[in-house]
């Protein structure tokens, strides 16, 4: 299950990233916001990343109009690690290295189709362990 949040600044994109996991047999929840009117990034980055951070979803994906506000926001729940990425490399990195558990995107920043190869690379690559996790491990104990 795929946790899925936005503001108004990215409510566009999410609409389109849930129709790319549709058409991929991905299940998500998206946690708002559902519509284009102003709100506030972080009631839908905590919410999408405590559903992670819980266990209830795998990963999450949140986006605003930067995707700066929402990953910092994201970033607060204890145990989530999200990354802020502008490519495929950027999101394969943060799988591979970092055991990121949430993407954050800004839809002002990529397009649909970019967007797409970027939430691609983030759901099919694994982490690579090893000494990425004693890293992992050390940026967790912060949390403590
Ligand atoms: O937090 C952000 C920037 O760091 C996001 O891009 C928000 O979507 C943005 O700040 C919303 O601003 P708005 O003027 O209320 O649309």
């Amino acid at each position: 299950m795929i946790a899925l949040g936005s503001d108004h600044g990215g409510y566009g994109l999410k609409q389109h990233i849930r129709d790319y996991l549709d058409s991929h047999g991905l299940d998500y929840r998206d946690f708002g916001c559902m519509d284009e009117s102003n709100c506030d990034y972080p009631v839908y980055a905590k919410a999408a990343a405590e559903s992670v951070a819980s266990g209830q979803c795998e990963k999450g994906i949140v986006i605003c109009t930067t995707g700066i506000g929402i990953s910092i926001a994201a970033n607060k729940v204890c145990g989530i690690r999200c990354a802020l990425c502008t490519d495929p490399l950027m999101a394969e990195m943060c799988r591979r290295h970092n055991d990121a558990n949430m993407l954050a995107l800004g839809a002002g920043i990529v397009g649909p189709n970019l967007a797409e190869r970027i939430v691609e690379a983030f759901l099919t690559t694994e982490f690579e362990g090893g000494r990425h996790a004693r890293r992992v491990g050390l940026i967790t104990e912060m949390e403590h």
